[in-house]
């Protein structure tokens, strides 16, 4: 079992900063997304693939975990999950909300099953200590409809433990725009109106480069907010980028405020996209 301590509150005039950039209250047509990560002064998120790194300095990670806190849902790659084995809950405490209450639902990008998470991965203990939800894991509905007996008695574990593994039809690794598509359409089903993203590299690339149908038939990219946490360091060549495939000039409304050591950039993304 965890027994994480809760981390500090942060001063009045952060909480100000950020409160622009939250997620409404009240949920519309579509998923609010917000997509936020902390990268070195050469833009990478990782020392090398598979290395969990820490760049957040205390103040910056309190401004994560209060983001946490209001999202329904937080999402990272099968990748990142398996490099970091990571609690994806909130441990910033909110008046009034349990840490289950104030935690958001762990989802897992992860087309195969390639996580084989378990009683011992870091967000089934936080759950089952109370400090946090039971993750989802997103498959692809090819591969849920072929399971391997094996992955299947794997899954009814997981289940039994309060876990979900949840096939989504035209989640495919080798078209960005049809998978994003299905994935948002299907958290949305489930009740997920609003997403914090964190990474890893492979999904931020590709969602600062998505475009989905609007309501009118629109592409729109998916991203509502892009909040950076800037950390003051190399990570050298090695490292794990963030560089989208094409340049891209969609951040408006842009804020920059320094907590601690690292610096925030807090901005809106231009939904409306021509250029797709
Ligand atoms: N500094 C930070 O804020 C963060 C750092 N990281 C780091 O990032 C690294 C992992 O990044 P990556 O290797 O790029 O992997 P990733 O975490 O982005 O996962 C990529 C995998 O997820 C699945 N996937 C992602 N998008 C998909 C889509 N649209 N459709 C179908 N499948 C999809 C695929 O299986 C793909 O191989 C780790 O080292 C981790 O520590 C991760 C999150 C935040
Ligand atoms: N904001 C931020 N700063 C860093 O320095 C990081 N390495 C990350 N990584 C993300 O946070 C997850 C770890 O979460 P827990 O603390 O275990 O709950 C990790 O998987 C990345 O998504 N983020």
């Amino acid at each position: 079992m965890t027994t994480s301590q809760p981390l500090d509150l942060l001063p009045d005039s952060s909480t100000s900063f950020l409160s622009p950039y939250l997620p409404p209250s009240a949920p519309s047509d579509r998923v609010f997304v917000t997509l936020t990560y902390a990268a070195s002064l050469d833009s990478r998120i990782a020392l090398g693939h598979g290395q969990r790194t820490q760049l957040s300095g205390s103040e910056s990670k309190c401004m994560t975990h209060y983001l946490r806190a209001h999202h329904d849902g937080i999402l990272v790659g099968v990748n990142t999950f398996l490099a970091d084995n990571p609690g994806l809950n909130c441990r910033y405490n909110i008046a009034g909300k349990s840490a289950v209450e104030a935690s958001p639902r762990p989802i897992i990008i992860d087309p195969t099953f390639r996580c084989k998470i378990e009683s011992r991965s870091k967000s089934m203990m936080a759950a089952a200590s109370l400090e946090g939800k039971e993750p989802w894991i997103l498959v692809s509905a090819e591969w849920r409809n072929s399971v391997s007996p094996s992955d299947l008695v794997h899954i009814q574990s997981i289940e039994r433990m309060g876990a979900r593994v949840i096939p989504v039809v035209g989640l495919r690794s080798d078209n960005r725009n049809e998978s994003w598509a299905a994935i948002l359409k299907s958290l949305k089903e489930l009740g997920i109106h609003s997403l914090m993203v964190e990474g890893g590299a492979r999904v931020i690339n590709d969602l600062l480069c998505t475009a989905v149908d609007d309501i009118n038939g629109a592409k729109i990219s998916p991203v509502d907010v892009v909040i950076i946490t800037i950390a003051p360091v190399y990570l050298g060549k090695n490292g794990v980028e963030v560089s989208p495939a094409s340049a891209l000039d969609n951040l408006y409304d842009i804020t920059w405020d320094q907590f601690g050591r690292d610096c925030i950039m807090a901005s809106f993304n231009k939904k409306l996209r021509a250029d797709f």
